[in-house]
């Protein structure tokens, strides 16, 4: 995955980001550290196709982004698993546990795998029987959270990102987590985009840490454009340049990717 000069905000307002630029190699695991409020994800969710940007190009695998959410090509859309910070705002409260994971299934047309997937991550995940029956406001936080850990997994994307995925867990929780994504990346050769403010996790987990701050342009009280933020809010591709300073990467972790 990479984004090249990425600049985006939201509702034609000031940037967040600005000609953002990064690179998440092949099976590599990338850790994205930042202050709260720097725009972490907002990167994750132009990453994830999910947050149009004002400029700028995200491509996977090579290819540059052809729409963004809905109008994304399917196969684009579907490389891509994203687990949030916050489980109970990113789960459809209507949905039990089970029909939680298997929904990206049943919305591609795959339903046939939905029994087999489906209990294949649960257990992975360390959820099972009765629990799978019941909907998110009867669980957990960490229970809902590992069934959003299982549904991103569902359609074996080449690409996870997690967004404080354990900000709201204890460290038992975190650990299996961790190892559960580290297992399907073991598997898969999956790559990983990882955002939080958790150093240590990041650091122990990730084969690099970048800081927000040396992934985008400094702030000039100009967009990246040089005009101001609302002439920049064309939200197409167009003028996309390469631009931001140089990665600063942080330690590569040990082989122990365990947490808490
Ligand atoms: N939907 C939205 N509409 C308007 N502004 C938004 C929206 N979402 C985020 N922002 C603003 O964009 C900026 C970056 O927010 P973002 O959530 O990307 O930061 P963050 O680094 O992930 O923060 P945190 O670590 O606290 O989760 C903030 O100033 C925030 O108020």
């Amino acid at each position: 995955m990479e984004l090249r000069g990425i600049t985006a905000g939201y509702e034609r307002g000031a940037p967040v980001l600005r000609e953002v630029s990064l690179t998440v190699g092949a099976g590599e695991a990338v850790g994205l550290l930042g202050p709260s409020g720097c725009g972490k994800s907002t990167l994750a969710r132009v990453a994830a196709l999910l947050h149009r940007p004002y400029a700028g190009t995200v491509l996977l695998d090579g290819e540059p982004a052809r729409g963004w959410r809905h109008r994304a090509p399917r196969a684009q859309r579907t490389s891509v698993g994203v687990v949030f910070q916050q489980p109970r705002l990113a789960a459809d409260p209507r949905l039990t546990l089970a029909a939680l994971i298997a929904e990206p299934l049943r919305a591609t047309g795959r339903k046939d795998e939905a029994g087999e997937r489906t209990a294949e991550l649960a257990e992975s995940v360390g959820l099972g029987g009765e629990l799978l029956t019941r909907r998110p406001h009867e669980v957990s936080d960490g229970q809902l959270q590992r069934a959003c850990v299982a549904r991103a997994l569902v359609l074996g994307p080449r690409l996870l990102i997690c967004d404080e995925m354990t900000a709201m867990l204890d460290a038992s929780t975190t650990a299996a987590l961790v190892a559960v994504v580290e297992e399907y990346r073991a598997r898969s050769g999956a790559a990983l985009l990882a955002v939080g403010h958790d150093r240590t996790l990041l650091e122990r987990w990730c084969d690099r840490t970048v800081e927000h701050a040396a992934v985008q342009a400094p702030t000039t009280g100009k967009d990246a454009t040089g005009t101001d933020a609302t002439a920049a809010a064309t939200g197409t591709d167009a003028g996309a340049q390469v631009g931001g300073a140089p990665v600063r990467s942080g330690r590569r972790a040990p082989a122990d990717t365990s947490a808490g």
